[in-house]
């Protein structure tokens, strides 16, 4: 049987104090295999950018648990714990996080330095990213001169480029219009579906949410839904028709999720 990569625990995390007190986590517990798509979906505010940056160690769980590989990320210290933040796990921003002043070559390359990888080392890879993520032509942009899909492809790559264990994208379509949304997820479905790329994916956004292979919905800090992807008949229309169906289920419709 297969190791999980990803395993969380009970985790909670509240924020304040007694009166003023807000539960952002209050519970929560899942798996992430390798090779997974799992999409978090939720309300605004129901606790789903909490959750990836207590994965990624931005903020400390107030309890819980999680292990990346089997440990407990919340002990690791020193280089360990930085090989973790950037070599472990991938992340994809809502707004890029691109270095204004740094070419797209160099954005992407930016990690192999930190992380003692040579260049000559990343080059190969960085080649085959750029032409799978069609974004050759802009190597030698700045990120001013690149279109916003252009700039999350050259951020995904960028996450991508020391091969990490899994990717957390942060509403990664949020600031995409629906073409270059469309684009940026079928490269990503196509990774995790040709090279078992592990993806853990906030988003809004239902179509988004259906090139995964499954998706847990969040409110008010707990896990109170799941879907999965019936493999190998299930469209991905026909999975975005039962996302929109669980949304629709909600109290107060789907505005109230979206
Ligand atoms: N630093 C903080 N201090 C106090 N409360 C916070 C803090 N960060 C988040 N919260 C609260 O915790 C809850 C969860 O916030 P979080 O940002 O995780 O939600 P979200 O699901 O990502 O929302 P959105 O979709 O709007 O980004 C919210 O009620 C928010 O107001």
């Amino acid at each position: 049987m297969k190791q999980a990569i990803l395993e969380i625990e009970s985790l909670r995390k509240y924020y304040g104090r007694q009166e003023n007190q807000t539960k952002a986590l209050d519970g929560i517990s899942f798996t992430v295999m390798p090779g997974e798509y799992l999409g978090i979906m939720g309300a605004s505010g129901s606790g789903k950018s909490t959750l990836l940056n207590c994965i990624a160690t931005v903020i400390r769980p107030t309890a819980g648990h999680i292990l990346m590989d089997g440990v407990e990320v919340s002990a690791l210290k020193g280089s360990k714990l930085a090989d973790y933040r950037g070599k472990e796990i991938g992340y994809l921003f809502q707004n890029f996080e691109l270095l204004d002043n740094l070419t797209g070559q160099e954005n992407i390359l930016l990690p192999l330095g930190i992380h003692g990888v040579t260049e000559k080392e990343g080059n190969k890879r960085l080649r085959e990213l750029a032409e799978y993520l069609e974004i050759t032509g802009v190597m030698n942009k700045f990120p001013s001169q690149m279109s916003g899909g252009q700039k999350q492809r050259v951020a995904a790559a960028r996450a991508l480029i020391l091969n990490p264990q899994i990717i957390l994208a942060d509403e990664p379509t949020g600031a995409l219009d629906t073409k270059n949304a469309r684009v940026l997820m079928e490269k990503l479905a196509g990774l995790n579906r040709m090279q078992q790329t592990t993806i853990l994916m906030v988003t809004h956004d239902s179509n988004a949410a259906s090139y995964c292979s499954r998706i847990l919905f969040i409110q008010d800090g707990v896990i109170f839904h799941e879907l999965r992807r019936k493999v190998p008949n299930e469209t991905r229309e026909q999975f975005y028709e039962r996302i929109l169906a669980v949304m629709a289920q909600l109290g107060g419709g789907s505005a109230n999720v979206l």
